[in-house]
């Protein structure tokens, strides 16, 4: 898999270089790359904004240079990752999905937005997807792309030295929460791990962590148990 990242913060994005994705490039998996949206301007001030049409408060950032950046960056297979407040909730399921393409380009934002014209003449040439990390609102889309960066990365065959600990995850097939963890020392701070935990007992184990993490979910995520949430024991 290939990832480029254009940005008016590339540096933003050095973070990735720490992180599993480091590891996957190490391993030949990935590679990454990240451009600086004002290489691909041309005034003396490499001006990436202007006022908004329309008024409002803020800037809006200019389309030509978007327009420049993806065609030297994006190919006909590239999948184009917009972050945005007003993006589809991003999920896990569409983590598995973009872990499967050949070559995504995140573009990130600042201010307050892209001109709309460069996303609707990217859909004529490529998929775009408009996502978003929460109903919270952040300054640009760098941090945005870091987090789905990585859990994308994690999720590329070959690249978790233990493809194991992926089955049992949050969000994954069985839709429920995470179970409690714990490890040494048994009793921490007059804290001890559950008994059901030392005992060997796999059985009692797995049904434990399965009640712990469906308790979690009807207390934190309820929406994660559509209508049956209320009624089952
Ligand atoms: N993913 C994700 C995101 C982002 C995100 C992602 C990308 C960019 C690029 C710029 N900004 C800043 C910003 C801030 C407010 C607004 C709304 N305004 C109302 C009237 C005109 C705009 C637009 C942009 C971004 C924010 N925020 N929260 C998420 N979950």
């Amino acid at each position: 898999m290939r990832i480029d990242v254009v940005s008016i913060f590339p540096a933003y994005l050095d973070a990735l270089d720490l992180s599993l994705a480091g590891r996957a490039r190490e391993k030949g998996l990935l590679q990454i790359a990240t451009h600086d949206l004002r290489d691909f301007t041309h005034d003396r001030h490499r001006t990436v904004d202007d006022t908004p049409y329309g008024g409002g408060a803020g800037m809006v950032m200019k389309p030509e240079p978007w327009g420049e950046a993806l065609d030297t960056v994006a190919t006909d297979d590239s999948v184009v990752v917009v972050p945005t407040p007003s993006g589809t909730p991003f999920r896990q399921s569409l983590a598995h999905d973009l872990s499967r393409e050949r070559h995504l380009v995140f573009a990130c934002g600042r201010y307050e937005g892209i001109d709309q014209r460069v996303i609707d003449h990217a859909r004529e040439r490529w998929r775009v997807e408009e996502v978003s990390l929460g109903d919270f609102v952040l300054n640009g889309g760098e941090v945005a792309a870091l987090a789905v960066i990585e859990a994308v990365v994690r999720l590329v065959p070959g690249f978790m030295g233990n493809p194991a600990s992926l089955a049992e995850e949050s969000h994954g097939e069985d839709g429920l929460l995470e179970y409690p963890v714990y490890t040494k020392p048994a009793t921490w701070r007059g804290h001890t791990v559950p008994d059901v935990l030392l005992s060997g007992h796999h059985g009692a184990i797995a049904a434990w962590r399965h009640e712990q993490a469906l308790q979690r979910t009807r207390e934190r995520r309820p929406d994660l148990l559509g209508d049956a949430s209320e009624t089952s024991s």
